[in-house]
This record gives C-alpha cells, structure tokens and sequence, in this order.
C-alpha cells in the first residue's frame, strides 16, 4: 500500500513529494500555499507593471481551504489536525493571519508555530502551512 497521496484535481506539487503522506493513524500535510490548479493564486495578483496587490487574509484562508481538501483525500478534516506549522515572509501579516485562523480553529484545536521565513517558493507567496492530523485508518477507511 502507498501512503503517499497526490491528490487528483489539486495543485500539482512543485517538486517531487507527494501533497499528503500517512505513517499509521497520523497523516503529514506537505507544505501547502494558496496556488489553485491553474497555478495563479488567491490573494494575489500583479498588474502589467508588476505592482503586486497580495492579501494575507485571503491567502491564509485559501491555504486552510487546501488543506481541508487534501485531508478530505486522506479520510479526514480540519478537525483532525493536531499540529499547525505556519511559515510567514513578514510578521506584519501576523494580524491577519491570526484573524483568518481564528475562524477555522480555537484554544481547543491543534497545537500551532508560527515563524517568519526569508521568502517561499513564489515571490507572490505570504503564507505557507504545513499540518499533521490525527486520522486513524479504520476512520479514513483506507
Ligand atoms: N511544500 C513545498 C512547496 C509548496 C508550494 C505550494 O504549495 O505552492 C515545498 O517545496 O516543499
């Protein structure tokens, strides 16, 4: 049995890894942006002069969004997730940030670090999350 998901009708991963791997009852959710399918991404956009106009809140919640689809391929969803890893390019964005993750988990979601990475794989990119969930596999039914 392969437990490396590539899940059909999400972005493709940039690199040779798949989007989900499972080890047991725990599911590890690869570092996830807000790219669609099509390879732009929500929550930002460039003009003809390259003026970027990038919204944190809008990312964030589209990365949440991403990752609620990815482990919906792996049996589960957010309510499973133990384990927050939130990589930010400026800790200006915390505030939003925060605000749009607050509307998916609380103090009695998972465990949560945030931390401020030099840059992310796409210069458009504010935010990238990484998750473990706690899926057991008589649940997932995989
Ligand atoms: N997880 C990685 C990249 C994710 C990019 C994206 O979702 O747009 C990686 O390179 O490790």
């Amino acid at each position: 049995m392969n437990d490396a998901i590539l899940v059909a009708g999400k972005a493709k991963p940039r690199g040779r890894f798949p989007h989900v791997k499972r080890a047991g009852d725990l599911v590890f959710v690869s570092g996830t942006s807000s790219r669609r399918p099509d390879g732009t991404f929500a929550g930002a956009s460039a003009d003809p002069m390259g003026v970027t106009d990038l919204d944190i809140r809008e990312q964030t919640r589209a990365v949440i969004e991403n990752i609620a689809d990815l482990l919906r391929a792996a049996g589960g969803d957010l309510s499973d997730v133990v384990n927050v890893t939130a990589y930010l390019v400026s800790m200006n964005d915390f505030g939003g940030y925060n605000e749009v993750y607050g509307t998916y988990f609380d103090e009695t979601g998972p465990a949560r670090t945030t931390v401020a990475v030099h840059q992310l794989p796409h210069p458009h990119l504010l935010v990238e999350i990484s998750c473990v969930a706690h899926i057991p596999v008589k649940e997932a039914g995989s």
